[in-house]
């Protein structure tokens, strides 16, 4: 029998590249959409295009995190045998402009799905996309799937309160769910306000004279970054080993925002001096500290390891930038 998965966040980084990996293991995938003005599905685009998969293999429903009725109906309907709950209010900077609307989609909306889950006769395993936002300023580091949860920004605050949920209906009500802690992770399809989509596409842009300069915030911050790719491998492993548990997807090595810039201008042979200049307006009220973590667990347990170095990742990033750019400049000159 074919077995069916249902995504929360399908349009999203994440949820484009799981669609991809549940297609090619033979799954139907099922996700749910908001409804929007503009159809921001662009990330989905090959896939629509082929019609051996969509609404065939792939499928798409309006529903939404603060809508549990319409979840709940479609949920029913659908009766997924895995669950990837990757939705919410993601940009930490904007959590603090908004922190109601975070709570409310990225805690709340959350809870709402674990009490559709509790109900549906035969619940699906879950995974909980949470974040390492959630250790905030960590009592050690690396961290791993113990280190205390200690947020220091609304987006923190609301992931906490979610992955502390998913433990509690693990543990409370005998559910398959698991958090997927998981460290920053790029691509070219990342969010263009998130901070290496942000200076790849500069460095691209400004390579072509489409643009001028690149104004940032705190550039002495550091991440873990790893690809987008290996990450939603990570979160297929976990929900299809024998138990549920939480793990910590990273690559254990930090960077910082300088590297990123760095490495993207000289992608296209360009000093960086002459063109990056500090904007106060992306700073934040709050940064948080050495957040780098220990894969171990995913490592022996799921076979898990991020496979694409910080070099190749800025690389691909920039290279796909200076692609899209050059290739809408002819479209617009044919
Ligand atoms: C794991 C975690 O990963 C992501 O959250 P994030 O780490 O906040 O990602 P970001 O790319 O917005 O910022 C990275 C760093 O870069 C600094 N920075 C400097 N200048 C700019 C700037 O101009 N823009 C932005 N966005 N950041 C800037 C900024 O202050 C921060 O220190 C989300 O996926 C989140 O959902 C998640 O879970």
């Amino acid at each position: 029998m074919t077995k069916k998965a249902f995504i929360t966040g399908i349009t999203g980084q994440d949820g484009s590249y799981l669609t991809e990996l549940l297609l090619e293991q033979g799954y139907e995938v099922h996700g749910s959409v908001r409804r929007t003005s503009t159809l921001e599905r662009s990330r989905l685009a090959h896939l629509y295009a082929d019609p051996r998969i969509y609404n065939e293999r792939l499928f798409l429903h309006y529903a939404d995190l603060d809508d549990p009725t319409t979840l709940r109906r479609v949920l029913g309907r659908v009766q997924p045998q895995e669950l990837y709950h990757l939705a919410g209010q993601s940009h930490v900077g904007l959590s603090f402009e908004i922190p109601e609307t975070t709570c409310e989609f990225t805690a709340m909306g959350t809870l709402r799905l674990l009490e559709i889950v509790r109900d549906l006769p035969e619940p699906p395993r879950f995974f909980h996309a949470t974040s390492s936002e959630i250790f905030g300023r960590p009592a050690h580091s690396p961290q791993t799937e113990e280190t205390p949860i200690a947020p220091v920004n609304p987006y923190g605050c609301a992931k906490g309160f979610a992955t502390q949920m998913v433990r509690v209906y693990r543990e409370s009500h005998g559910l398959f769910m698991v958090n997927g802690i998981l460290y920053n992770h790029e691509s070219p399809r990342r969010g263009e306000n998130f901070v290496t989509r942000k200076i790849c596409r500069a460095a691209a842009a400004i390579k072509l004279g489409r643009q001028k300069e690149l104004s940032l915030g705190d550039t002495s911050a550091q991440r873990d970054w790893g690809h987008a790719r290996d990450y939603v491998r990570g979160m297929w492993l976990a929900l299809t080993h024998e138990t549920a548990g939480d793990y910590v997807f990273a690559t254990g090595k930090l960077h910082r925002v300088q590297d990123v810039i760095e490495a993207a201008f000289a992608a296209v042979d360009l000093d960086w001096q002459a063109f990056v200049r500090f904007d106060p307006h992306f700073l934040r009220p709050a940064e948080p500290l050495h957040l780098v973590g220990d894969p171990s667990k995913a490592e022996a347990q799921l076979g898990w390891s991020a496979t694409t170095s910080f070099d190749a990742l800025i690389r691909e990033m920039t290279d796909f930038e200076v692609r899209s750019l050059s290739n809408k400049a002819s479209e617009g000159s044919a």
